[in-house]
């Protein structure tokens, strides 16, 4: 029935798994339920594709939310609503922090909120920041695998492309990675109650003046499509997955 399913993205009112990656790809969302056991598409509306299934005995949803910060709250919403309450993002990001290389994870620890929403949400001054124990778990699965990570605060920006308008700079503050969802995830948790951070796999760098040309970055132009960010994309999802069934069991100290 119509009024047993939530308005944006149909998943039921109820009943989705505590636990959820989030994605902005909806391919991406259905390679990670492909490492699933047992994975079954949930809902399709617009950029939203759901999945749940199980990980390594924990039920886990997969979703996508899309590119942008706006859109990207309209997910989170409806999946805390549906009983998500832990949320970890799996996204791309341009590196922003000489010493980070395509592939590489970045584990974050807040964001930048230029993501053009959540300024109508909670006044700006408010921090966007990942749980402790997300990053934590984050970091502990990373290491485990033994994949290059990092941890940093990450700049979430609506724009991607550069317009007339020059942007604020954060060239000096140790920045480590742009994208363009991440404190919008982090607030909306702050205001549902959620625990929530995120990693991002570094696809190059998007704009050339975020390269400070006296340290150059050691990624390539901005290219998502080559093998070492599919690389990184593969080995980041089982991270991302195992730090969900770190916080699942509370084995993060
Ligand atoms: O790969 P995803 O998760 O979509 O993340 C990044 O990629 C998109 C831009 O190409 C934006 O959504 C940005 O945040
Ligand atoms: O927003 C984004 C996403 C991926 N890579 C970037 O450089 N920026």
């Amino acid at each position: 029935m119509t009024q047993d399913l939530l308005p944006v993205t149909r998943v039921p009112r109820t009943g989705l798994p505590a636990h959820a990656l989030v994605v902005g790809d909806p391919a991406r969302a259905a390679a990670v339920a492909e490492l699933l056991d047992g994975a079954e598409e949930v809902s399709y509306q617009r950029e939203y594709r759901v999945f749940r299934g199980g990980w390594q005995g924990l039920p886990v949803a997969v979703a996508s939310h899309g590119v942008g910060a706006p859109g990207a709250v309209l997910l989170f919403q409806e999946l805390a609503d549906a009983g998500v309450r832990t949320m970890l993002r799996f996204g791309t990001a341009g590196a922003m922090r000489p010493g980070i290389a395509d592939g590489d994870l970045v584990v974050a620890e807040a964001a930048v909120r230029d993501d053009g929403v959540t300024q109508q949400l909670l006044p700006p001054e408010y921090p966007a920041y990942s749980a402790p124990e997300a990053v934590l778990a984050l970091q502990r699965a990373a290491r485990a695998a033994q994949v290059p990570h990092h941890r940093g605060v990450v700049w979430t920006r609506a724009a991607f492309q550069p317009g007339l308008i020059p942007l604020f700079s954060y060239r000096g503050a140790g920045l480590a990675a742009i994208e363009m969802e991440l404190s919008a995830l982090l607030v909306t948790a702050s205001l549902r109650g959620l625990v929530a951070g995120g990693a991002v796999v570094i696809d190059g760098v998007n704009a050339d003046e975020l390269a400070d040309r006296d340290t150059p970055l050691s990624t390539g132009a901005y290219d998502p499509h080559r093998e070492v960010v599919a690389a990184g994309v593969e080995r980041g999802a089982v991270v991302c997955l195992q730090a969900l069934r770190l916080l699942a069991e509370g084995d993060v100290a």
